[in-house]
Formats: C-alpha cells, structure tokens, sequence
C-alpha cells in the first residue's frame, strides 16, 4: 500500500533508524515522504539521508505543521522540552507518536494542547530488517482512521500488537528491550565456543542458525515452548545435562529478572518524569 501521508521523527539515533529503514524497504513510503530531526548532528542527518534517501533536518528548521504523524524518538529525558516545543507548531489532525520508554500517554497529553492526538509505540530495533514486536497504545483522542494509518504504517517493521496502556511496561521489558538478552546470549555462546577452539565467526552462525530455527519453531509449530522443549530432551541425554546446568544456575530467574528489571525500570522512568521533569 502507497500513501501520501507525511511522517517525520524527531531524534535521529538508532530506533529512528530502525525505523526508518523498515518503512522505506516496504515503500509504503517513498523517502520524500519521510523527515529525520535531532538536535545538533548534522552529519548523522546527511548520514540518513544517504543511506535511506530520507530528508535530514535539523529539529530548530523544520516546520512540523505539515506532517501527518510525528514520531517522538529522543531520549526519555527529552522529551518534555520537545514536547513543548512541538505544541504550538501543531495542529489537531495530526497524530504524535512516541516510541520512548516510559512516557504515558497522559504525560503526552499534559504537555500538548488539549485534545491532540498521541500514540504510545513500543518498538525494537529488529525494525531494520521489518521483524520488530510492536506494541501500540492509542491516547483517548485518536480517531479510528488514525489508529488503523498508525498500524499500517507500523506493520512496515514488523508485527503489531493493540494492548492496554498499563500492560506497556511489561511489553517493553519482553520485546523493547528483549533483543538484547538474545544479543547477550549469543555473546556467551560465541565466548563459550571460543573457549573450546572454534573459530567465532562460525560459532556466531551456528548459534544465530539454532536461535532463528527455535523462534520459527514456537511461531509455526502447535505445540507449546514447553513440549517443544520436552521433544528435545532425551533421557539422561545431552539436553537433560545442558538443561540441569542452566538450572542450577538460576538460567529460569535471571530471564524472570531482565524481564522485570526492564520492566520495573520503564515505570520508574514514568516516576521519575512526573516528579523531576528534566532529569532522570
Ligand atoms: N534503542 C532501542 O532499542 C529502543 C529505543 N526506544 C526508545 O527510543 C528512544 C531513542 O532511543 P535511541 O534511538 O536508542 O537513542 P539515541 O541516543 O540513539 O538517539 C537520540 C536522538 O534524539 C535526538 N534528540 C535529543 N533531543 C532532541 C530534541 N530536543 N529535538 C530533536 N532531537 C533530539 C538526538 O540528537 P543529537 O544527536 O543531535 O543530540 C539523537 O538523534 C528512547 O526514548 C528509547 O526509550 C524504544 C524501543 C527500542
Ligand atoms: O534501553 C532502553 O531504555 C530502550 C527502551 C527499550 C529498548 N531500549
């Protein structure tokens, strides 16, 4: 599907890029279609507009009021002043859509004029490559056309999930900040099978190959992680042994325990912003 709408990002770093990189590949948008603002880096603005064909601004030149979706990609401390300041450039039919970590739609919604509409976006970076988990969370004022342009628009990256504002804090420590703990998994792998001489560029493959086949396993296979697991598992066998270890080894709390600190930490964000508006 082609549009003509008009979306610009504020905050050029990596998640804009993500996403801009999904959106652009799907050509749902053509690169005119899309804007990219920071604050000072131009020469990270030329280095988007290179790579991806988008328009490199920065924040202080552009003029927002004709952009049909404004995405908010600075950091949680930003985005206050930014919120301010994007206020009285815009007007109702415009949607602004937040991918930051603990920012409510409330918080949005206090520090815009009255009745503007906001979406609370959770994505993650596997948006390079259009296989981001994304959760979306309309404000109260977003109409029903917007919502279903929001989701179209964020199908461009990966799949999306609707949910209830008050179960972001969870999604954020499962799928926005989960592709790290895959990350950190697969440093582990390679370091162990390093340690046991193989070379890690293979090691990397071979992990990457078990992860990827594990993930389509659970998405296209009926049974459950569980069983999936059991079928693996022979008696007394290897898996059993791997199994047991990572057990005694707290491998079950400390997945519990990102997925909480994660968690725990995007709500305290929230806190913390109501609080102390500029720093945390
Ligand atoms: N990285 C991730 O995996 C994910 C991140 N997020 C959320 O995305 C947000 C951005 O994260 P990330 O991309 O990693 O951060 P980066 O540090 O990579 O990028 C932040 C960007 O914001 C810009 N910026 C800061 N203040 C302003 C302002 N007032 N006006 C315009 N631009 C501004 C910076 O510009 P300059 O360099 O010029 O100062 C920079 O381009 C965070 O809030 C995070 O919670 C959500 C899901 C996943
Ligand atoms: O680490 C962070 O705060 C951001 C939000 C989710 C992923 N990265």
């Amino acid at each position: 599907m082609s549009t003509n709408l008009r979306v610009a990002f504020i905050g050029a770093g990596n998640m804009a890029e993500a996403m801009v990189s999904g959106i652009v590949q799907t050509g749902m948008l053509e690169p005119h279609q899309i804007t990219v603002t920071n604050k000072s880096n131009e020469d990270r603005l030329l280095e988007l507009h290179n790579l991806y064909g988008v328009q490199g601004i920065r924040r202080d030149k552009v003029q927002l009021s004709s952009y049909d979706f404004i995405f908010l990609a600075m950091k949680p401390k930003d985005a206050e002043a930014s919120l301010r300041s994007i206020k009285d450039e815009i007007n109702k039919d415009q949607v602004v859509m937040s991918v930051l970590a603990g920012i409510s739609t409330d918080f949005m919604q206090e520090h815009l004029n009255e009745g503007q509409q906001v979406v609370r976006v959770m994505p993650n970076t596997s948006s390079m490559l259009r296989e981001s988990a994304t959760a979306l969370a309309p404000g109260e004022q977003v109409t029903m056309k917007n919502i279903k342009l929001a989701k179209s628009l964020l199908a461009c990256i990966g799949e999306v999930y609707l949910i209830e504002e008050d179960q972001m804090d969870l999604f954020t420590g499962i799928a926005g900040s989960g592709p790290a703990y895959f990350y950190y998994l697969m440093e582990h792998i390679e370091k162990t099978a390093f340690d046991h001489g193989m070379d890690v560029s293979q090691a990397r493959e071979i992990g990457a190959q078990t992860i990827l086949g594990a993930a389509k396993m659970i998405i296209e296979r009926e049974e459950t992680p569980a069983e999936l697991r059991h079928n693996v598992t022979s008696p007394n066998g290897t898996t059993a042994a791997g199994l047991e270890a990572l057990a005694d080894n707290g491998g079950g709390e400390a997945i519990k325990a990102a997925i909480e600190g994660a968690m725990n930490r995007s709500k305290e964000i929230s806190e913390e912003l109501q609080r102390t508006p500029v720093a945390y």
